[in-house]
């Protein structure tokens, strides 16, 4: 049995698509359906619904042999995973973004707001500007319209929730995408299950 765990949320609906395609049925989680846990013994798949943040530490901690992340949770917690494929869905990417006209006075320590402290401190950190992190949950871009912050660090798709509350991106800091990720043990124990679904699933990562 292959346990995977994967995000609820706008990737879940993806991603379960990208598996039901490979040839293991996965049901999507939504208001009607709430159940957490999905097995298909035939296939020999439990499939786990979680939070995108927590996907990672289900893995890493064996709770489930694989996964579905979002880079932007591998580089904000890099746990201790298999990287084993660039699903090339989710992509969107981590940027800089300020109020427009927004110039940076390098005498003062910069305000970023963000819900991904390491990421901007990484970022900042190698151009050895001083920053002040202050961490949110979401709704980062109301920090500097309210003055909580100079700057936020945040993942752009679109590029609506900027342009509608008048920020604009100053710089990009990567690009991110969804990665099937792997526990390290499981992928030397169930290592042909394992490459079996990877290779049902590549075809369709472009
Ligand atoms: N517009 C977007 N906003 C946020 N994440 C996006 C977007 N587009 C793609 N993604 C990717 O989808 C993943 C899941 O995003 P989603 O917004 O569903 O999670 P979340 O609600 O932020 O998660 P959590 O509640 O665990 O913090 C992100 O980690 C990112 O890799
Ligand atoms: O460029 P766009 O297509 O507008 O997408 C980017 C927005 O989506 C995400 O927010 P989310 O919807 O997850 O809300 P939250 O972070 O405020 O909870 C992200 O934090 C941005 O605010």
């Amino acid at each position: 049995m292959i346990n995977i765990a994967l995000p609820k949320g706008r990737l879940g609906e993806k991603v379960y698509k990208m598996f039901e395609k490979a040839g293991y049925p996965c049901p999507s989680i939504d208001d009607n359906n709430r159940k957490l846990i999905f097995e298909n013994k035939e296939a020999g798949i439990r499939y786990f619904w979680v939070k995108p943040s927590d996907v990672a530490i289900y893995v890493e901690r064996g709770a489930a042999d694989l996964g579905v992340a979002g880079k932007d949770i591998l580089l904000e917690y890099t746990p201790d995973v298999y990287e084993l494929l660039d699903l090339n869905i989710g992509k969107c990417h981590m940027a800089v973004a300020a109020k427009t006209g927004f110039r940076d006075n390098t005498n003062k320590t910069l305000r970023v707001a963000t819900k991904f402290k390491n990421i901007a401190q990484d970022f900042y950190r190698r151009r050895s500007r001083d920053i002040d992190v202050i961490k949110l949950n979401g709704s980062i871009e109301l920090a500097p319209i309210l003055n909580l912050s100079d700057v936020i660090v945040d993942i752009v798709e679109t590029g609506t929730t900027l342009k509608e509350n008048n920020l604009e991106a100053v710089e990009t800091i990567i690009p991110i995408s969804a990665r099937l990720i792997a526990n390290k043990a499981s992928f030397k124990f169930k290592c042909s299950q394992i490459e079996n679904i990877c290779r049902k699933i590549k075809p369709q990562c472009p």
